[in-house]
């Protein structure tokens, strides 16, 4: 580690990893990639299908939500990577860029679709072909079908087809309404993070990457970010200074909670907390955004479920030649589309995971089961991140605020969501694949029962996002080259900076923002 970097860049996740790549590539500029959490050597990193035994672990920041009154008060788990390759060496792998209609609606000069396309085809490397020419093929990072599919998700497209859906082109097309099976973030059957791709697949010798170093605050003297206070595993505290500029990308939690700690933020809530109020903006940590599901789930007569992943010959397959349920992303196929004609582009993911999806997967039921998620994909609640103590080491508070919209939209469009799913489960392409129902409590004809259901069971698709939101208006944190409102030398580059969430998942158009960002910072 040296005194002083041209660049230092907070958190080497989806988005840091690809910065501080791009930025040391080809350029004299020496660069810092300080990550809180240690290397991504775990072997269930690895193994797609493994991702929620990681939750709780030490590669998680294990955040809890605030109780959620929308959601009959429930304290909803929320895992965030803390570990090389950030939120993308947890997920579940899927590569999805979103919708046109929302880098089109985001509104912010040069987010248009048109000019963020280029920076997705520059981060994506697809195998397997690419008839219709969507993706770019020497990126990074690897795109490919998942090589284990269960034969209930053919069947889910099947049955999608039987009901008169339209398929998609591509779930990556400009317009992703349809149904279509998941591209993942893999490689020959493995997970391929940012961190994979941009850090191992390319050679930095500017780059130093220096992980189980958190950093604490941004310094700040006369209106100007000059650099970074550090606590290093052994607690002592440094304070590394950046010639050029810092950014931050530590995620749509840490990113605002790091700018409220050093005294950028809404000034009263710093008051609060005893902070001083370098530099006052009231939209830091608002805005929050994420995706919430509501599961049916009904069992499956036939053993071709990922309930057999945890047996000899799934094991074997893995083992063998990286095939068969191990890889898994677990939501292997989806239909997009919208509750609403008059919308611009989807609202509603109906996701087709072959298990029974339930408490994160953590655990996960030996009994062969089907999962239709029905994902918000546009939602009106918003929520906040806020401080609970000025102290850095304590986590912020977060309130993503599920189902609190006042007119109960959201609500509503997860019970359209639901109806859908539930003429899928009654195709004749499906019926061999359905036994009797998941939730004995829940009666599909009764309004009260299904109220009742979406408010004790739908859960987080961890997709937070927009705490920092680009924009030229007076709530907005950053402008549109990602500079912080009124410091300078800092800019925030991660998902917090999304005006509004995508129709999609969110670590792709995270990368996406990076591969953009770095052409900003230099200039090109
Ligand atoms: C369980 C799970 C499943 C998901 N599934 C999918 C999926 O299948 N497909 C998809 O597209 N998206 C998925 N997502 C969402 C997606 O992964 C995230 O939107 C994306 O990774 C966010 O990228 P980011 O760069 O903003 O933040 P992150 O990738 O979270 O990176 C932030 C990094 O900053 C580090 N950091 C934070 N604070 C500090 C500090 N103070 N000092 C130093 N370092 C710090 C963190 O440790 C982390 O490495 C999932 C997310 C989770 C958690």
């Amino acid at each position: 580690m040296e005194d002083s970097y041209d660049y230092i860049v907070v958190g080497a996740g989806s988005a840091g990893c690809a910065l501080a790549a791009r930025l040391a590539m080809g350029s004299p500029d020496r660069v810092a990639l300080i990550e809180a959490g240690g290397p991504d050597d775990h072997p269930a990193i690895k193994i797609p299908i493994a991702f929620p035994t990681l939750f709780g672990g030490e590669n998680d920041w294990d955040y809890r939500t605030t109780p959620q009154p929308g959601l009959a008060d429930r304290v909803i788990r929320c895992p965030r990577g803390r570990v090389l390759g950030g939120s993308s060496s947890l997920n579940a792998n899927v590569w999805t860029r979103g919708h046109q209609a929302d880098f089109d609606g985001w509104a912010a000069k040069g987010w248009s679709y048109a000019e963020v396309e280029p920076y997705f085809r520059r981060a994506e490397r697809r195998s397997g072909g690419d008839a219709s020419g969507i993706y770019g093929l020497d990126g990074p990072l690897h795109v490919e079908d998942v090589r284990g599919e269960s034969e209930a998700t053919g069947a889910f497209l099947r049955a999608c087809a039987e009901l008169g859906l339209p398929a998609a082109t591509d779930v990556n097309a400009a317009d992703s309404t349809g149904y279509a099976r998941m591209p993942t973030a893999q490689r020959r059957g493995e997970r391929w993070s940012s961190a994979d791709g941009y850090l191992r697949s390319l050679v930095h010798p500017n780059l130093d990457v220096l992980t189980r170093l958190r950093t604490l605050r941004i310094t700040l003297s006369d209106g100007r970010a000059t650099g970074v206070e550090v606590l290093d595993e052994g607690g002592v505290r440094r304070t590394i200074i950046a010639r050029r500029e810092v950014v931050v990308s530590a995620g749509a939690v840490n990113t605002p909670h790091l700018l409220m700690l050093s005294g950028i933020g809404p000034a009263d809530h710093l008051a609060e907390h005893g902070i001083d109020c370098v530099h006052p903006l009231p939209g830091v940590g608002s805005g929050l955004q994420d995706h919430l599901f509501t599961p049916l789930i009904v069992h499956c007569p036939r053993p071709v479920t990922l309930a057999s992943a945890s047996e000899a010959a799934a094991l074997d397959a893995y083992e063998k030649d990286r095939r068969g349920p191990l890889t898994s992303n677990v939501a292997e196929a989806a239909y997009f589309t919208a509750s609403d004609p008059a919308s611009p582009g989807p609202d509603l993911e109906i996701s087709f995971l072959p298990c029974a999806f339930v408490d994160h997967g953590v655990d996960p039921p030996p009994e062969h089961a089907l999962t239709i998620a029905v994902v918000l994909l546009q939602p009106k609640s918003t929520g906040r991140i806020r401080l609970r103590s000025p102290d850095p080491l304590e986590s912020p508070e977060i309130d993503p605020g599920y189902l609190s919209d006042p007119g109960g939209d959201d609500f509503r469009r997860l019970t359209y969501g639901m109806k859908i799913a539930r003429r899928m489960f009654g195709t004749a392409a499906l019926m061999p694949y359905i036994g009797k129902p998941w939730y004995p409590d829940l009666d599909l004809g009764d309004s009260g029962s299904v109220e009742d259901h979406v408010r004790r069971r739908s859960d987080t698709v961890y997709h937070l996002a927009g705490t920092c939101r680009m924009g030229t208006d007076d709530d907005s944190v950053v402008d549109p080259e990602l500079r912080v409102h009124g410091v300078a030398g800092l800019r925030v580059v991660d998902a917090s900076v999304m005006p509004r969430i995508t129709r999609g998942h969110t670590h792709a158009p995270t990368v996406m923002i990076a591969e953009r960002a770095a052409d900003l910072l230099r200039g090109t």
